[in-house]
């Protein structure tokens, strides 16, 4: 479908800073105990239109929003601000009969067909429900669409009359197809539309998806955690992390030439064939998405990052910088146990300090702890004397002195989306791009 798509097509859904947060700690009972709201910025700003007939995918792990993005947009969920228009009408202020026809004009499919279709009604009811709810033509005009459904994603009409179970996950996932496009819809959301069926499956799925795609103008939103997926169906690709969208642009461009250091992470991370790319030196994506909850300050991505620009006078190598950064955050977090260091109570705290006496022996005892790498002679310095105020838990003075030499734009700067051919939300990009570039690989 990539190749017949028309890239100068007018947008059919034009999303424009689109947030969605959940709130906890919100009911009656936490506000008399004191506990305060907290938001799970689960979608935080996405901004990006789909064109007619296109497929837009949207790629991230587990966590980062996708859904809650494609449910948001449809208005399962009222967001929480932003706008998104459809056909050039914002989604969310519509009413009545035209919110009925929105309803009608963009569906769903989603991940597992089995918790998705009423295990109670035949599959040829379970197709024929949204003409009923819309009251669509005479009841043989419905029975007859049906059956025309049934033979188009290619389910025998002989089985109309049987139940979901009786079906296999491929066969289940052509249901939901076959169900969502009952009312001629002219937008789809797939959600993992095929990461609940065999390997073997996906393909035959993905490929009818792409041929009704043809055959009935249709325009796709593919929510996948799967690379392989997005690149077999889609033409343009968005990543996102954390809420946000870091990356999009057309599918050749993100896999043969990604700019953010997520993307190229999420790419490494796919096994691939050939034993080339299989012997190549790989970045894999260590850690897991921090919570949505707290979402690190600046780019969201900087504290799995393997390419943090440090401070323009800063001669510092990156992994040295990320062992300092890592530090620094646990100090700011004051997440490390100063009572047990060097084990056996060897250093006693009195009024919050130890002995001055041992303050040097403190300091080497913490270091082997918390670092694991020698740091060079000036940036071993600095990190001492930061450390050495925790021998008198100066929280406070330790972060502050880590941070006036170690930060980060990346931590103190939201990195924006620009707005070229294949925009990129990250400080390696902003201004003065190849040269920093250079610098951090
Ligand atoms: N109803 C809810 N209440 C509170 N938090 C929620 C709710 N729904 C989703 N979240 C949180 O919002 C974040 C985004 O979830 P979402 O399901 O949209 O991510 P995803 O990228 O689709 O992940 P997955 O592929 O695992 O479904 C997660 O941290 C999730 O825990």
């Amino acid at each position: 479908m990539s190749a017949e798509t028309p890239p100068t097509s007018q947008p059919l859904v034009s999303v424009d800073g689109l947030e969605k947060y959940f709130w906890e700690n919100d009911s009656v009972l936490d506000r008399l105990f004191g506990d305060e709201p907290v938001a799970v910025r689960a979608v935080d700003g996405l901004t990006f239109d789909i064109h007619e007939g296109e497929t837009l995918g949207l790629v991230g792990e587990s966590g980062c929003g996708k859904s809650t993005a494609g449910e948001t947009l449809l208005r399962l969920q009222e967001p929480t601000d932003g706008r998104v228009e459809f056909d050039g009408d914002n989604v969310y202020d519509l009413e009545g009969s035209d919110l009925t026809e929105f309803r009608r004009d963009a569906q769903v499919v989603f991940q597992d067909p089995f918790s998705s279709l009423d295990p109670r009604m035949t599959i040829g009811d379970i197709v024929q429900q949204p003409l009923d709810i819309h009251d669509v033509g005479p009841t043989d005009e419905r029975r007859q669409r049906v059956r025309d459904l049934f033979e188009r994603v290619g389910l025998s009409v002989d089985q109309l009359d049987r139940y979901p179970h009786e079906f296999s996950g491929g066969q289940r996932q052509r249901i939901g197809i076959a169900r969502a496009l009952a009312l001629e819809p002219e937008f789809l959301v797939l959600d993992e539309p095929t990461s609940a069926l065999d390997v073997s499956v996906q393909a035959q799925v993905l490929n009818l998806l792409a041929d009704l795609q043809d055959e009935f103008d249709l325009t796709y939103l593919l929510i996948s955690h799967n690379l392989s997926v997005i690149r077999h169906i889609c033409d343009r690709v968005a990543v996102m992390y954390l809420g946000e969208i870091v990356e999009i642009g057309p599918v050749e461009d993100i896999f043969e030439a990604p700019k953010h250091p997520y993307t190229e992470a999420l790419l490494a991370s796919v096994p691939r064939a050939s034993t080339d790319e299989r012997e190549r030196d790989r970045q894999t994506l260590a850690g897991d998405v921090p919570s949505p909850r707290n979402p690190p300050s600046g780019c969201r991505f900087r504290t799995r990052c393997p390419m943090v620009i440090p401070p323009d006078d800063l001669e510092i190598d990156q992994e040295d910088y990320r062992a300092i950064m890592n530090l620094r955050e646990r100090i700011e977090r004051r997440d490390i146990s100063l009572e047990t260091v060097g084990g056996d109570e060897e250093f006693e705290f009195t009024d919050g300090s130890i002995p001055p006496a041992d303050v040097d022996a403190f300091v080497d005892a913490l270091r082997e702890r918390v670092l694991d790498r020698e740091l060079p002679a000036r940036h071993a310095e600095l990190v001492d004397g930061a450390l050495a105020e925790l021998a008198s838990t100066d929280w406070d003075a330790a972060g502050t002195q880590l941070r006036e030499v170690y930060a980060s734009v990346c931590e103190r700067d939201r990195p924006d989306l620009g707005e070229d051919g294949h925009p990129v939300a990250c400080h390696l990009y902003a201004d003065n791009e190849c040269e920093t570039l250079e610098n951090v690989r």
